[in-house]
């Protein structure tokens, strides 16, 4: 059954596209992010939320991610998105080089559900904040280095092979492969 990917995220799409097996459609919604330092609970919500009111049978995944950096005890984590929106990647760049600890984790989490109970996958990775390199990928991926690499030098690919997200997406894929009476959640 195709899977109702709830995001304003093309990136986010690409690689879950990539992934998985199943149809991948992209679905705009706006669900509500609630105030919470758990990716886990934001995802789950979002997705029971996404679900109800978009209608329909077809099953709903919804994805939250963030930044966590070590030299300002995970900021800024789940509020990711708004830093972005805000002082931007090259502003978090920035306020990482005041410190002396550049070693961040990209941390996401996978909210599926349909109808039946809420299933949640994560994924993390390590790394450094650097300065930009690379021009593939999206959000922070310029300024996040793993192994050599910022995840913008990598082919979609490659970066699902170490990225948070192709880590959630591999629990999500083996979860989805299992007999449905073999299914236990959560992860
Ligand atoms: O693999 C990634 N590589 C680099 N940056 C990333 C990645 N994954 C999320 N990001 C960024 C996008 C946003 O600034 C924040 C997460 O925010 P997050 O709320 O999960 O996503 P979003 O607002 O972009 O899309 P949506 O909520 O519609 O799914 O970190």
């Amino acid at each position: 059954m195709t899977i109702r990917f709830v995001t304003s995220n093309e990136g986010k799409v690409r690689e879950a596209s990539e992934y998985l097996t199943e149809p991948v459609e992209q679905v705009n919604y706006d669900y509500t992010e609630i105030q919470s330092d758990d990716l886990g609970d934001i995802a789950a919500h979002g997705a029971r939320e996404a679900f109800a009111h978009l209608g329909g049978e077809a099953p709903v995944l919804v994805d939250d991610a963030g930044l966590f950096c070590d030299a300002f005890d995970g900021f800024p984590g789940p509020y990711s998105a708004y830093v972005q929106d805000t002082v931007g990647v090259g502003g978090v760049r920035e306020l990482v080089a005041t410190a002396d600890d550049d070693r961040a984790r990209f941390r996401t989490v996978l909210a599926y559900y349909d109808g039946d109970e809420v299933v949640t996958f994560d994924g993390a990775v390590q790394g450094r904040i650097v300065d930009p390199r690379g021009d593939g990928g999206f959000g922070y991926d310029p300024i996040f280095e793993h192994d050599g690499q910022t995840l913008a030098e990598m082919s979609t690919a490659e970066k699902n092979a170490i990225s948070h997200r192709g880590r959630a997406l591999a629990k999500f894929a083996d979860w989805l492969a299992a007999e449905p009476a073999e299914r236990k959640g959560p992860r």
